[in-house]
């Protein structure tokens, strides 16, 4: 009998779970699967995961949650065997859109099941950060620390905070080296990215993929104020690499030196503030469950 061990955040998304868990435990007794069920709770879930995995033996670890919990199972499951599955279950589910799978769950269920194992590249930021999707400097990780700080949470607490952002946007002098090539410029963002967009589904990385070994450095350098509504445009349709305010560098390594220090993101994440950013690609992968014919 398989075994799979599903790795759940109650709180993602913000919503109840338990209509989600009866679904999984009824598909576990059709096909005859040997279910178990992890809850996250915000502390030392790294290493319950690992110990599970340890005792347990499971053929797939399953996140079911957003962004943070897939990012959470993937360095459970880095340069393992076992493979990832997901249930989009968050707020966010960048990277599960990113990679097809479905959030209805039935169909990301199905995946599971019929789903094919493909490789997803990992980052290491500064020696002890994983990111799997994106992870930023500047603009887009001060509008999370804007909006987190809010007390306004939804839609209006973001758009708030993204004017607030907008008015006062973070500026510094990045220093950048990459295996080929350094340069200095003055930016509002840079991105390291892994995947093609954000959970908002901004796409900040046209070409990407993530499964090539490589990243993509974007960087925004500063835009004219009356260019910012043609640059949300650009966003969304999938062609920002085409604005000369932005420069996508692929890159296996990476560092950068800001003037001043500035706020990280990390799938979704804020891990703090920091000057000096190294990234790097991580040898190991972690194989994910993908819809077939992907
Ligand atoms: N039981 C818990 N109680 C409180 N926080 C938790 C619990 N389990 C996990 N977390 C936190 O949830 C975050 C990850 O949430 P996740 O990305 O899976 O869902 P989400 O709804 O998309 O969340 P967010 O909107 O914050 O991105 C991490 O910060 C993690 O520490």
């Amino acid at each position: 009998m398989e075994k799979i061990l599903f790795v759940i955040n109650p709180i993602s998304g913000g919503n109840e779970k338990e209509d989600c868990k009866a679904t999984v435990e009824k598909w576990w007794q059709q096909h005859q699967l040997n279910g178990q069920w992890m809850e996250t709770t915000g502390e030392g879930d790294l290493e319950r995961i690992n110990t599970l995995i340890q005792e347990e033996k499971p053929e797939t670890v399953v996140a079911c949650g957003g962004d943070g919990t897939v990012n959470l199972v993937a360095r459970a499951l880095l340069g393992t065997p076992i493979n990832m599955g997901i249930l989009p279950l968050g707020s966010a589910n960048g990277l599960a859109t990113e990679l097809r799978i479905p959030e209805n769950v039935d169909e990301a269920l199905d995946v599971l099941l019929h789903g094919q194992p493909l490789p997803l590249d990992g980052l290491l930021i500064n020696g002890d950060h994983h990111a799997f999707h994106l992870a930023d400097v500047g603009y887009n990780a001060r509008l999370v620390q804007e909006f987190e700080s809010g007390d306004q949470r939804g839609q209006l607490g973001y758009a708030r905070s993204f004017l607030r952002v907008a008015r006062n946007r973070p500026l510094a002098k990045f220093k950048i080296k990459t295996g080929e090539q350094a340069f200095s410029r003055r930016g509002v963002m840079a991105t390291f990215a892994n995947a093609r967009r954000y959970g908002t589904g901004a796409i900040v990385n046209p070409d990407g993929r993530t499964d090539d070994g490589q990243f993509e450095l974007c960087l925004f350098l500063p835009w004219p104020r009356w260019y910012l509504v043609w640059m949300s445009v650009l966003f969304f349709i999938g062609q920002i690499d085409k604005s000369r305010y932005v420069k996508i560098i692929p890159c296996r390594t990476l560092q950068l030196e800001a003037d001043r220090p500035m706020p990280l993101q990390v799938d979704g994440e804020l891990v703090g503030e920091a000057r000096s950013i190294s990234v790097e690609v991580l040898k190991d992968k972690v194989q994910v469950l993908r819809p077939a014919g992907d």
